[in-house]
């Protein structure tokens, strides 16, 4: 399986327990495993033939605009989903993470794998 990737992409959303976290939006960075075959467009040159990674920032940027989430846990679920299921892809491996939001903490989040990896 090949793998395209996008890196620590910061977005606003609307996340978290807290009600200072329900009451406006906080920056989350994602970074994303997309396992899906790139030979036909390593063949034709098309982009037809693949999976756009502008098209699924653009995808993720609004479906964060307009959903409000409690936890990390449910908005990887959800682009995950997203990801197998409206992208085609074959596995996927969504990482995101809150950056000072504890104390003395630098980052935290959640790191999951969907799909089969084959
Ligand atoms: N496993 C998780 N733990 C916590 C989450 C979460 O999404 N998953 N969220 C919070 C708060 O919203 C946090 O971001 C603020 O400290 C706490 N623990």
């Amino acid at each position: 399986m090949d793998i395209i990737f996008i890196e620590e992409l910061r977005l606003a959303a609307h996340i978290g327990i807290y009600p200072r976290e329900k009451a406006m939006a906080q920056t989350i960075e994602l970074s994303l495993q997309i396992g899906v075959s790139t030979a036909s467009a390593g063949a034709s040159d098309d982009i037809g033939d693949t999976i756009d990674y502008a098209t699924v920032v653009a995808r993720l940027r609004q479906e964060l605009a307009e959903r409000r989430f409690n936890l990390l846990e449910k908005l990887a679920e959800y682009i995950a989903t997203l990801l197998l299921e409206d992208f085609g892809a074959g596995w996927v491996r969504v990482a995101i993470a809150k950056q000072g939001v504890i104390r003395g903490v630098r980052r935290v989040g959640v790191v999951i794998e969907r799909g089969a990896r084959v």
